[in-house]
């Protein structure tokens, strides 16, 4: 038997739909049973769950629009159903559910993020199957994740999660859209996701699904740098779950990397969103990337966007390529007047001295 693992899985609303107007409850059960039979074997699961939004359309007699406020208010209306459904799918085998209605202002701060993980462990603690959607009736721009696919990997790190499957209406990533192109070949193992892969995925080619190919790959980036497997697959394809298990399934496979060995650097991956940019020269990069050092105003070269200390930012190259994210412990107007000073100019220069660090290697995850 093989070792248990934690399995989040991800099921877009196009598989929950089947690509209809309706939610498709005999292929629910289906997606059901395959959930029960990893408990079985020791494994735990959690479901990312879309559809809301569909089972609202479905249940409003006046029919909507497709504007954020029709949306939320159909969420309002859907999530009950959606969970309902669950419920009362998961009990066929004795299962109970736990639903979480989570934002990313839930993962930003890091006691808030601590106490999702916590309600989550304990549901699985319990045997429980925790169902997670986005809070969309009330999320407002800024507190969105805004899809799924990026929701389930933050989901993922929460959980400690081993295996990531994105669950869609294609077999996977392919070459480009399989809707527009003929000739698209599906992509069966990634090592490393970079730009020129990125330019192959596109967004949805529906007016049901949130994002397409292209936020699945921002949530597979993710996972996979918090030492998570990502596999995306088609909903519909017959023991999909079973077979992702077992290696078997016609897919994309994303190779997870390393992942950091502490947890609050896994919540740098997951939680805060960033708040502004840095421009850092090509010996700062050879310092933090070959050398574990912390970033120093030296380094810097460019500052963009107004944060203050505490904030998540993002280092990048002169060329635009991404070096790392961390807490900052500067705002961004001391950013500007230390870049490119020596460590021991910096008190004269803000009249103050709170260390030469812009960025503790603490605080900072290379990407
Ligand atoms: N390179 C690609 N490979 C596969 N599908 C792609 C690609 N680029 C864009 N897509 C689109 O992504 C869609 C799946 O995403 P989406 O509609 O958001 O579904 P879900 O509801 O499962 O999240 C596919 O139906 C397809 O049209
Ligand atoms: N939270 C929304 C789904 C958002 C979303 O990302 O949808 P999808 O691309 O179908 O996974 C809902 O429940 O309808």
């Amino acid at each position: 038997m093989q070792r248990a693992q934690i399995i989040v899985v991800k099921l877009g609303t196009s598989v929950l739909t089947g690509g209809t107007d309706k939610l498709d409850k005999a292929h629910m059960v289906e997606l059901v049973r395959q959930c029960c039979e990893l408990k079985k074997q020791g494994h735990q699961v959690v479901l990312v769950s879309s559809g809301a939004v569909a089972a609202g359309r479905e249940q409003l007699v006046t029919p909507c629009g497709r504007s954020l406020i029709d949306k939320q208010m159909l969420a309002a209306i859907g999530q009950g159903q959606l969970i309902h459904t669950w419920q009362s799918l998961f009990a066929l085998y004795g299962v109970s559910v736990g639903q979480m209605l989570l934002t990313r202002a839930d993962v930003e701060d890091r006691m808030r993020y601590l106490n999702a993980r916590d309600t989550l462990n304990a549901l699985l603690s319990y045997g429980v199957v925790p169902i997670i959607n986005e809070n969309d009736a009330v999320a407002t721009a800024e507190i969105k994740v805004g899809d799924n696919d990026n929701l389930s990997a933050l989901v993922a790190i929460l959980a400690n999660a081993n295996k990531l499957l994105l669950l869609t209406d294609q077999e996977g990533l392919f070459t480009s859209d399989p809707r527009s192109d003929v000739n698209a070949t599906l992509i069966n193992e990634v090592a490393h996701i970079d730009d020129k892969l990125r330019q192959l995925a596109g967004g949805s080619g529906t007016n049901l699904g949130t994002g397409g190919m292209a936020t699945k790959l921002q949530a597979a980036d993710i996972a996979c740098r918090a030492g998570v497997e990502v596999i995306i697959a088609k909903g519909a394809g017959e023991n999909v779950i079973l077979k992702c298990m077992a290696e078997s399934l016609p897919g994309t496979r994303f190779l997870k990397l390393t992942p950091p060995r502490d947890g609050r650097k896994k919540w740098l991956l997951a939680g805060p969103k960033s708040s502004g940019q840095i421009v850092i020269d090509d010996g700062a990069i050879i310092a933090l990337q070959k050398q574990g050092a912390s970033l120093l105003a030296k380094g810097v070269q460019q500052v963009t966007g107004r944060f203050v200390r505490g904030d998540l930012i993002e280092l990048v190259s002169p060329a635009g390529n991404s070096i790392a994210r961390g807490l900052v412990r500067f705002d961004y107007t001391e950013v500007v007047k230390i870049k490119g000073c020596h460590s021991r100019e910096i008190a004269a220069v803000l009249d103050f001295d709170t260390g030469a660090e812009v960025i503790h290697r603490d605080d900072m995850i290379l990407l």
